[in-house]
């Protein structure tokens, strides 16, 4: 095992002591400048990651906020916003010693937000609230038949009547909508939001959220978010899978602290951006970043490539009895399942720029990377929303080009059958659509699928040629589920 020279903890440190800034002798807190929504692992191994190792990161403070339950920012500010990334590799850990988040909200803290969102010196907001928490339609427009959003709605429209009350947003983009309300009061100019959840077009699917919900509420704010807000879109990468008590442990025993809050994450990581940062952003290209003027073939080759072969893992594999990526790929069947769809999606993709053989390649060995324990079930989580994004338009593609999209029809046929498996055995569907998702599965079965695939999209559900493929392959599943299990 190494230890990175950043790692070095302060001699003052010992193993019973908790870590926090003073214990720690770190630097004195940046300054906000960055506010943050949705304080999960993936955020702590990759933006502030880049912003720790920008060249003026030390300028640049991070407020992050919580989704949907205060735990992890009660966590975090008992350390001071420390916490310690552990970068896994094939044959060793390393240790840093992360500082960047100088301050952690419960996301429920509406005013925190609205302070920090309308303080000058704010200058970006990032999101990793995952793809869920959008509230899009399949059409890619905000999902106004949502009960959450309906709330919003509500609440947004009583507070900019002048009116109070004991209701709250609820949602990412209602409390974010409230905060822009706070900036544009404030009179403190344009800001930046980030999106670095993985969705496609994920700058638009943020515009869409937010100045969807804004021009409902308030049209005025609406046209103030569409002039004073910049989306900015991203493809961001860097594999990494929920802490577990074995890494809490670990640090205790290499580092010599207590941090309740490490994250495991791949020495891997890439950010490409692409858009306008009218109050400033730290200099993340000093960190590896880079910054595109077009950035939808980046987003669909990582989309695609990395995430749908993970959606498909996820699926099929969990059938075939395997737990975590590396174990799925290990199994000759799945990864001649995940080589079938990679060609597919490859074909849709531009032959120039990207790299694609070598992109694959990388991937084959990340994925390969058995040290770390990424779980399928993790993955596999919110099928519905992912699969619009990862199948769905790869399979539309081979279509529309006359060829069978047999693998990228196996990912939704492998969707299906997982989900008819655990609607069998009525265990839970981590799905935000939960609700859709059981109403399909109690039709007769045929019927099942189709309600299934007009939940990713209708006019795939109403191709019958599409319908056919899916069918014969999620029968092949269940068949081999059947088999396994009597
Ligand atoms: N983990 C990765 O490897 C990785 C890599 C690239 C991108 N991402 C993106 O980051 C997202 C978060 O991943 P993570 O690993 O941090 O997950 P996580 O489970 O550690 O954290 C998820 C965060 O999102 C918040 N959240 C969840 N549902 C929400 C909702 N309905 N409304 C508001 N907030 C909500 C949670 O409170 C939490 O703060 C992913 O969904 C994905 O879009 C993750
Ligand atoms: O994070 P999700 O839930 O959108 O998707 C699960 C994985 O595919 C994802 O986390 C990848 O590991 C990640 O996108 C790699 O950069």
């Amino acid at each position: 095992m190494t230890t990175s020279q950043e790692t070095e903890t302060s001699p003052a440190m010992t193993a019973v002591k908790p870590l926090n800034r003073s214990n720690a002798a770190a630097a004195p807190p940046a300054p906000v400048r960055i506010v943050h929504l949705g304080l999960g692992a993936f955020h702590r191994a990759h933006q502030a990651w880049y912003t720790q190792h920008a060249s003026d990161g030390a300028q640049w403070g991070i407020a992050a906020f919580t989704g949907r339950r205060p735990d992890a920012a009660t966590a975090l500010s008992a350390q001071d916003g420390l916490y310690t990334l552990i970068e896994r590799g094939g044959s060793g850990d390393k240790f840093e010693l992360m500082t960047s988040i100088v301050e952690a909200h419960d996301g429920a803290d509406v005013a925190a937000l609205s302070r920090l969102v309308a303080a000058q010196a704010t200058a970006l907001v990032t999101l990793t609230i995952t793809e869920a928490a959008y509230n899009l339609a399949a059409d890619g427009s905000l999902d106004l038949s949502n009960p959450a959003v309906q709330d919003d709605i509500d609440v947004l429209r009583t507070l900019t009547a002048g009116g109070q009350g004991d209701a709250a947003t609820v949602t990412a983009a209602g409390r974010l909508v409230q905060a822009l309300a706070a900036r544009r009061s404030a009179g403190t100019g344009p800001i930046a939001v980030v999106s670095c959840d993985n969705l496609a077009n994920n700058a638009i699917a943020a515009r869409a959220a937010i100045g969807g919900l804004a021009d409902v509420v308030d049209p005025g704010l609406g046209a103030w978010i569409a002039e004073n807000v910049s989306f900015v879109g991203t493809s961001i990468d860097r594999i990494t899978p929920r802490t577990t008590d074995a890494e809490i442990a670990l640090v205790a025993a290499e580092c010599g602290y207590v941090d309740s809050s490490p994250v495991v994450t791949e020495p891997f990581s890439d950010w490409v951006l692409s858009g306008d940062f009218p109050a400033g952003r730290p200099d993340w290209a000093s960190a590896g970043a880079v910054f595109v003027d077009e950035i939808e073939h980046f987003e669909n080759r990582k989309l695609w490539l990395l995430n749908g072969s993970h959606s498909l893992m996820a699926y099929a594999g969990q059938l075939k009895g395997h737990t975590t990526v590396a174990e799925a790929l290990a199994d000759p069947v799945c990864a001649a399942w995940i080589t079938e769809f990679w060609d597919e999606a490859q074909a849709n993709l531009p032959a120039e720029g990207l790299a694609i053989p070598a992109y694959r390649a990388a991937l084959l060995e990340r994925f390969g990377n058995a040290r770390i324990a990424h779980h399928l079930a993790q993955i596999a989580m919110d099928g519905s929303s992912k699969l619009r994004m990862r199948a769905v338009p790869v399979l539309k593609a081979e279509l529309a080009a006359g060829h069978s999209g047999t693998g990228a029809a196996r990912m939704i046929a492998a969707w299906v059958a997982f989900l008819r498996r655990a609607h069998q055995s009525a265990a839970t569907i981590a799905d935000s659509a939960a609700t859709e998702l059981v109403a399909a599965l109690k039709l007769d079965s045929g019927a099942d699928l189709v309600a299934l695939m007009a939940i990713l999209d209708a006019q795939l559900a109403g191709d019958a040629a599409a319908v056919a493929a899916v069918t014969v392959l999620a029968d092949g599943f269940a068949a081999e589920d059947g088999a396994a299990q009597g």
